[in-house]
C-alpha cells in the first residue's frame, strides 16, 4: 500500500497556487513528511509559556502547527514570497500568535524568546548556531545536514572533530536524535539530515580569547599544536616571536599533541596559559 502524505500535497498545492519554485541557494527543502513534522513538535514539548523562534519558516510547515501549542511563534523568513503565503494562511486560518518578520537571521538582532525549532537552511547552519548560542534559551530541536549533526557532537580524536565540537562541548548539551531520509523532503537533498536537540549550558561563558585560539588551532587541524598556533598567530592578535616564547613554556605534552586530539578541556588549558603569560609580559 503507498501511503500519499497530506503534507506533501498540500505543501505541492501551495506551491503551484503561488507559482513558487524552490530555492537552492536559500536551502528550501521543505519538510513533506507529516510523522516527521509531529516528531520534531513533540521533541520541543511546547506549552502555553513558550515563545518559540523559528528560522526558515518557508509555507508554515512546522509554524502553523506550533501555533497551536505556543503562547506565540517568531517566524524569520528572509523569502519576500513565503512570507507573503505565510501572511494569507495565518489570515485564513484566523492565527493570532505568529509574528512574521520578513528578514535574514544572520542579520537581525532576535526578540525574547524561550525555545527554538526550526528545520534550519543548511547554507547557514554554521553561523546560525554560533549566533544562537549568544542567545538565552532553554531548548532547541533543530533540523541539520547529517554530517553538521555529528560535527556538532564528534569526539577528540576522530575525523568529524572540529572547532564546531569544540564550541559546542562547553556551550551546550546536545543529542543527536533521528537521522532522516533525503525523501522527507522536496526537492530531495543529496544527504541526509538530523533532528538534534540543544540545551545550552548557562553558567560556562567562553571569552574571545579562546574563541581565538580554536580558530587558530583548528586552521592546522593535522599538525601539533604549538606549530598550529605559532602559523596562527594573527588569530590571537600576537606577534609570532613574542608567542613562541610562551609556547616554549607550554606543558610539552600540550605543545606536542596534534590540535585534532586536543580535548576541549586541554585547549581551554592552552588558552588560560597564553592569556595569563601574555598579561604578564606586558608592561
Ligand atoms: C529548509 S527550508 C525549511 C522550510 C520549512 N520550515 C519546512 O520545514 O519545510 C529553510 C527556509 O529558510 C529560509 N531561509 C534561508 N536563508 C535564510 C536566512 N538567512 N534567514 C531567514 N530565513 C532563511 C528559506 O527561504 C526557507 O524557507
Amino acid at each position: 500500500m503507498i501511503i500519499i502524505s497530506s503534507l506533501l500535497h498540500e505543501t505541492k498545492y501551495i506551491l503551484k497556487k503561488y507559482n513558487i519554485s524552490l530555492s537552492r541557494r536559500l536551502g528550501q527543502n521543505f519538510l513533506i513528511n507529516e510523522y516527521i513534522r509531529n516528531k520534531i513538535i513533540n521533541y520541543a514539548n511546547l506549552n502555553k509559556k513558550d515563545t518559540v523562534l523559528e528560522i526558515g519558516p518557508g509555507i508554515g510547515t512546522l509554524t502553523i502547527p506550533m501555533a497551536k501549542y505556543a503562547k506565540k511563534v517568531i517566524a524569520i523568513e528572509k523569502d519576500c514570497k513565503m512570507v507573503e503565503i505565510l501572511k494569507d494562511r495565518i489570515h485564513d486560518l484566523k492565527i493570532d500568535n505568529i509574528e512574521i518578520i520578513n528578514a535574514d537571521a544572520l542579520k537581525i538582532k532576535f526578540p525574547k524568546f524561550n525555545k527554538v525549532v526550526s528545520n534550519l537552511p543548511y547554507t547557514i547552519s554554521s553561523p546560525i548556531t554560533f549566533k544562537l548560542l549568544n542567545y538565552d534559551f532553554n531548548l532547541g530541536v533543530l533540523m541539520y545536514q547529517k554530517e553538521f549533526a555529528q560535527r556538532l557532537i564528534a569526539k577528540p580524536g576522530t575525523s568529524n572533530y572540529s572547532r564546531l565540537s569544540v564550541m559546542m562541548y562547553f556551550k551546550a548539551n546536545v543529542e543527536l536524535l533521528d537521522i532522516i531520509p533525503p525523501k522527507s523532503f522536496i526537492p530531495r537533498p543529496k544527504v541526509k539530515s538530523a533532528i538534534v536537540k540543544i540545551i545550552p549550558k548557562k553558567k560556562f561563558k567562553i571569552n574571545r580569547f579562546f574563541e581565538n585560539v580554536c580558530r587558530a588551532l583548528f586552521q592546522h587541524k593535522r599538525k601539533k599544536s604549538k606549530k598550529a598556533l605559532i602559523e596562527s598567530s594573527h588569530e590571537l592578535n600576537m606577534n609570532k616571536s613574542k608567542l613562541k616564547q610562551i609556547l616554549e613554556r607550554l606543558d610539552p605534552k600540550l605543545a606536542e599533541k596534534r590540535v585534532f586530539k586536543l580535548t576541549p578541556n586541554e585547549i581551554l588549558k592552552i588558552s588560560k596559559f597564553i592569556e595569563e603569560h601574555d598579561k604578564v609580559q606586558k608592561p
